[in-house]
């Protein structure tokens, strides 16, 4: 595990999401060591997405309760706005899913990372686009001053994604959120953009939150990975630990589904998600668990040390009546 004596760049703690009557998230608390990349993992629709965009503060209407404390900054989900634009990018930033829809159609990607190099380092004209070269270069686009001049639509997806990786990168932040960077990709360039965003993390000596569906893959890329599973954690801790002495029923369905991917043959978990309004009022995986008992379907499990001398919030923990 990286280094635990230093305090967590960003610590969430009940961070808990509403969308009308539906609690997409529920009391989701999670630290992040400085230099560490984490995995949150899970189905679809298990709230990935929405807690790397809760972190910054790009939910819109949902209402958001709980705390995000930055590092230097205070509490994310109670600054100004005002305040919140000037971190992201400087402080935070974030490659969305797609990014053939987040650039912008109308500009090339050499303006649209010229200007956001000037927004956020103060620069010349002319410094930008020497960073701006420098910054394709690191991020493995071949002709980087050809393709400043391009248009989104004139590369392909998995040079759109490079670009994305470049403006994520362009205000030096020391937190960077990868939504499923890849997940519009084909497969062969999905791995190589996993791990450019990985090595550019590392580089930096930044802070990486990664969207993955993948148990197999995060446990390969990440220094620690947190399950979900209807809007809660269900397991969190270094990744072997999560990967190879699980706790929780639903982390080893999550790693059958690799073991037959490895096989060719995916093998979803059984059953499904339970809808919002028909959440069992316990441990909300107790509808498709083999090991529920009858206190499961009641009483919800609450996150407990996997060793109970363990007192730091990054180590491995499961929230289970009746754990593997
Ligand atoms: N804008 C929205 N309006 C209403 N419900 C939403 C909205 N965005 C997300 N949700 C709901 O919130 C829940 C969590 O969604 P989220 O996208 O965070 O999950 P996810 O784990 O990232 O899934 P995926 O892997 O498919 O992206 C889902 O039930 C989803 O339907």
């Amino acid at each position: 595990m990286k280094d635990t004596v230093s305090p967590p760049v960003l610590t969430l703690s009940d961070l808990t999401v509403h969308r009308g009557a539906a609690k997409i998230l529920d009391r989701v608390s999670l630290s992040l060591a400085q230099g560490e990349t984490l995995a949150l993992v899970g189905e679809s629709g298990a709230g990935k997405s929405t807690i790397a965009t809760a972190i910054m503060r790009l939910l819109g209407d949902a209402k958001v309760e709980g705390t995000a404390e930055l590092e230097g900054a205070g509490d994310l989900l109670a600054l100004p706005e005002k305040q919140m634009v000037r971190l992201r990018g400087r402080r935070l930033s974030m490659i969305f899913q797609d990014a053939g829809s987040a650039l912008n159609p109308a500009y090339t990607v050499g303006r649209q990372l010229v200007t956001v190099l000037r927004r956020n380092l103060g620069l010349s004209k002319a410094e930008a686009r020497t960073r701006a070269v420098e910054l394709f270069t690191s991020v493995g686009i071949n002709d980087p001053e050809g393709r400043l001049s391009a248009y989104p639509h004139q590369l392909s997806g998995g040079m759109q994604q490079r670009v994305m990786v470049a403006i994520a990168l362009a205000g030096n932040p020391d937190l960077l959120l990868a939504d499923e960077p890849t997940s519009a990709l084909d497969v062969t360039i999905q791995a190589q953009i996993v791990r450019l965003i990985l090595q550019q993390t590392r580089a930096r000596g930044a802070s990486c939150i990664f969207v993955l569906h993948d148990l197999a893959l995060a446990s390969q890329a990440c220094d620690r990975i947190v399950v979900l599973y209807a809007g809660q954690v269900v397991e969190a801790g270094p990744a072997r630990d999560v990967l190879e002495r699980h706790r929780h029923p639903y982390t080893q369905q999550l790693k059958s589904c690799v073991l037959e991917i490895g096989t060719e043959e995916l093998n979803a978990p059984e059953g499904t998600v339970p809808p919002h309004d028909q959440m069992p009022k316990g441990c909300r995986f107790a509808t498709r668990c083999p090991r529920a008992l009858s206190r499961c379907a009641h009483e919800a499990p609450p996150l407990t040390p996997a060793a109970p001398e363990a007192t730091s919030p990054l180590s491995h923990h499961f929230a289970c009546w009746n754990p593997e």
